[in-house]
Formats: C-alpha cells, sequence, structure tokens
C-alpha cells in the first residue's frame, strides 16, 4: 500500500477474531494499522495487538533495512495498538517513546514501566523534526479514550488520525467504507460527538491529503466527503431519510405488526425502510440504523409489566449513545395490560430533542381490525 515515497504501512489483517472489543462482530475480520516514517530520523507510528507482534515486527524490520528506529509515537493505549511497546523496545532499546502523559501512565499500568529514562511526554501543539518531516501532535482527549492525540506531517499533509475515521474489517476484504465505518464509528465513538466536533475543529485548519488511521484503509479521495460524514455522525444528524424498525417479540405477533408497518410505509413509496429484529441482530447494527435515518419504530410486547429485554438494552444503548434528533413512535402488544409504550417513552425521555407521534399502536395480543386501522393511521403519519 503506498502511502508517501517515505511514509511506508506495517499494519496486520485479522481474521482469526470473532468479537471486536469484546463485543462487535467483525465478519470481514480487523486491520490494526501501524506506519513508518523514514527520514534522517525514524518514527514508528504506533504498534498492533498482542497476537500480531511478531508479524508486525517482521515488517518494520524489513522496511529499516538495517537501521534503527529513532521514535515510537503511541496516539493511543488501548491494547489493540499499543500491546507491542514492551517488545518493541526490548527489540529497540534506544528508542525514544513520543506520547502524552496520561498514556505514559497506562504503559506503567500496563508494562510495569512508563520508559522514563528514553520518552518524551508531548502536548497540544508540540512538534517533533524528524528532517523533512515535521510531526505536529494534536491532542484528541475521550475520541475515544482520554489519552489520544492525533498527528499532523505537514511534509506530506498526511494526518494520522488514531481510531477516528477507523473502520471494521481486513484490509484484504471487500465492504464500502461506510458500512463499516458507520457501525465502528457508533459503536464506539459515537458517544463523544461533542470531542470529535473538538477534533473536527482542529483539523479543518489544516490541510490533509491523506488520513492514515489505526483500523481500516488510508483515506486518500474524496476527503471532504469523509470529513462531512463524520461531522453529521458527531452533530447527531440523521445521514438520510429513513426508518427504522426496531422489533421485540415473543409468539410473532409484535413483529407481524412491525412487518405490516413496512409493508404500508413501503407501499407508500418511502424508501430506507429497515426491520430489524432485536433479538436476532447484534444491536450493533441495530444502532447504526437508528442512527442513520431520521426516524425510529420502536415495537416491544409488554414482559412482566414491563420492557422485553431485547428492547430495554437496546434503548439503554441509544441513551448511553446520546440519541437525539430524531421522530420516534411506539408500538406496544399486551394480553392483558400492555404498558410497554410507557415503559419506552421513560427511558427515552431525556434524551434531547426526540418528537414522540401522535399515533402509538397498542395491540392486544394479535393484530385485528382495529389494530390494523391503528397500523395505517401511523403508517400515515411516518410518511409525511
Ligand atoms: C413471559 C411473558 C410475560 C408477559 N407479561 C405481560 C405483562 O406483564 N402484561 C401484558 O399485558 N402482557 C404480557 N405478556 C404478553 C405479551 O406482552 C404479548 O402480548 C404476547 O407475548 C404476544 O405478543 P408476541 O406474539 O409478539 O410475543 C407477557 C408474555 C410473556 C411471554
Amino acid at each position: 500500500m503506498y502511502i508517501s515515497d517515505d511514509i511506508f504501512y506495517i499494519g496486520v489483517n485479522d481474521h482469526r477474531i470473532d468479537l471486536f472489543e469484546g463485543q462487535y462482530p467483525v465478519p470481514h475480520g480487523m486491520s490494526y494499522n501501524s506506519y513508518v516514517i523514514m527520514d534522517e530520523k525514524i518514527a514508528v507510528m504506533d504498534t498492533v495487538d498482542a497476537g500480531f507482534t511478531e508479524e508486525w515486527l517482521l515488517k518494520l524490520s524489513s522496511v529499516l533495512s538495517g537501521r534503527k528506529p529513532d521514535y515510537l509515537v503511541i496516539q493511543h493505549m488501548e491494547p489493540d495498538h499499543s500491546a507491542g511497546i514492551a517488545i518493541f523496545m526490548e527489540a529497540y532499546p534506544d528508542t525514544c517513546v513520543v506520547s502524552s502523559a496520561p498514556a505514559f501512565t497506562m504503559m506503567k499500568q500496563f508494562f510495569g514501566s512508563d520508559f522514563n529514562t528514553n520518552r518524551m511526554v508531548i502536548r497540544e501543539g508540540d512538534t517533533l523534526g524528524l528532517g523533512r518531516h515535521e510531526l505536529t501532535f494534536v491532542a484528541a482527549p475521550m475520541v475515544h479514550w482520554p489519552e489520544v492525540m492525533v498527528t499532523y506531517d505537514a511534509c506530506d499533509q498526511i494526518l494520522f488520525s488514531a481510531d477516528g475515521f477507523g473502520k471494521f474489517g481486513a484490509l484484504d476484504e471487500e465492504e464500502a467504507w461506510t458500512d463499516g465505518a458507520r457501525r465502528y464509528y457508533f459503536g464506539i465513538v459515537g458517544r463523544f460527538g461533542m470531542q470529535v466536533q473538538n477534533l473536527l475543529k482542529k483539523a479543518s485548519g489544516l490541510t490533509i491529503q491523506k488520513i492514515c488511521p489505526l483500523h481500516g484503509p488510508v483515506l486518500s479521495e474524496n476527503l471532504a466527503c469523509y470529513l462531512s460524514l463524520y461531522n453529521t455522525w458527531s452533530s447527531y444528524q440523521p445521514e438520510e431519510k429513513g426508518i427504522t424498525i426496531a422489533y421485540a417479540s415473543v409468539y410473532g405477533n409484535t413483529r407481524k405488526a412491525a412487518e405490516l408497518l413496512a409493508d404500508i410505509l413501503e407501499k407508500k413509496g418511502r424508501k430506507n425502510v429497515v426491520l430489524m429484529d432485536l433479538a436476532r441482530t447484534d444491536l450493533s447494527f441495530c444502532l447504526e440504523n437508528a442512527f442513520r435515518y431520521d426516524k425510529l419504530v420502536l415495537a416491544s410486547i409488554t414482559y412482566n409489566a414491563g420492557i422485553f429485554p431485547y428492547m430495554d438494552n437496546f434503548l439503554r444503548l441509544l441513551k448511553e449513545h446520546n440519541y437525539q434528533n430524531r421522530t420516534i413512535a411506539f408500538m406496544e402488544n399486551g394480553c392483558w395490560a400492555p404498558t410497554a409504550a410507557k415503559g419506552m417513552m421513560e427511558i427515552l425521555k431525556d434524551c434531547k430533542n426526540l418528537t414522540f407521534v401522535e399515533n402509538t399502536v397498542t395491540i392486544r395480543s394479535a393484530v385485528n381490525e382495529d389494530t390494523m386501522k391503528k397500523i395505517e393511521a401511523l403508517a400515515e403519519e411516518l410518511a409525511e
């Protein structure tokens, strides 16, 4: 992968992983990216996951061709990027570790050493000259850990963006960037929209030709498009018009009501109507769709006078991710005392700028003529 005449990719692809960060299914695998800047001085940008340090060190050694690295720049201390630090320092003990103060605290916690005899503690705006290349460090706290910084190389106009602009999926797999990047963003970074906005503001003052993230492909064309998506996502605005219908059903009657609603909406010509079975779809995909589109229908059975657990989990996930600026509708089912709509509303009531539609569909056990009319009225309201 060509990055520039003297910046080289030494990342790895992980096809063994089942759950990234212990919870996200990654059917296309994952990449852990690392880069080397070969100049008068040599800087290695981050390390890789523990399972791949040997492969990474071999790639590094091949790029170095007998030279020794001068700096190891650590932008983020999450172990999928930092696991190789101690082993690297054993192989290249004269290297200076360059990172933020909170990152060195974490190094001590992870490795029992904060490399205090051979380190450079950097702050926002500090620079590091390598020869032709000069690196400027930009603090990016809580995007998405507190110690994170990103790095700008003015020479090749490259932004090393840490986990920002990252994507699920190994680099040798075919997948549209938005598919892996949107789910990655909303699952992992999404709750820190304000911090991402701060970083985008800082980035807007830089001329950027390429973005080198710690996961996913190096971005080099249509950068405005990726930056604009990040602006939309981090300001919690819907990416496009559409309706996610998320349902939780035991015996299929609530599911049937959700499917009937989807059918009517599609017949009315509504595009992007997406049905999601909360019990059978990983919630990261449901979260992604809830943020992608402007309208969300929540359909749940009443369960022991509460909400079905999968719906409860989903709603708490939405709230935790600062869900806002959307239109919400409820469908509830109950055989004797349906209260799911009230319960769902109770969880979402503190979310900012949610518009609740007038029609709530209450089903008593199974869809009948009367409920059908209510579903039609809800479809009418949602199709406006
Ligand atoms: C374990 C269990 C607990 C339920 N608790 C309630 C309840 O507290 N109040 C109520 O009105 N219905 C309750 N129901 C009925 C459901 O809300 C719902 O009406 C029924 O499961 C049919 O919908 P479905 O086919 O989508 O599963 C319960 C159902 C189950 C399986």
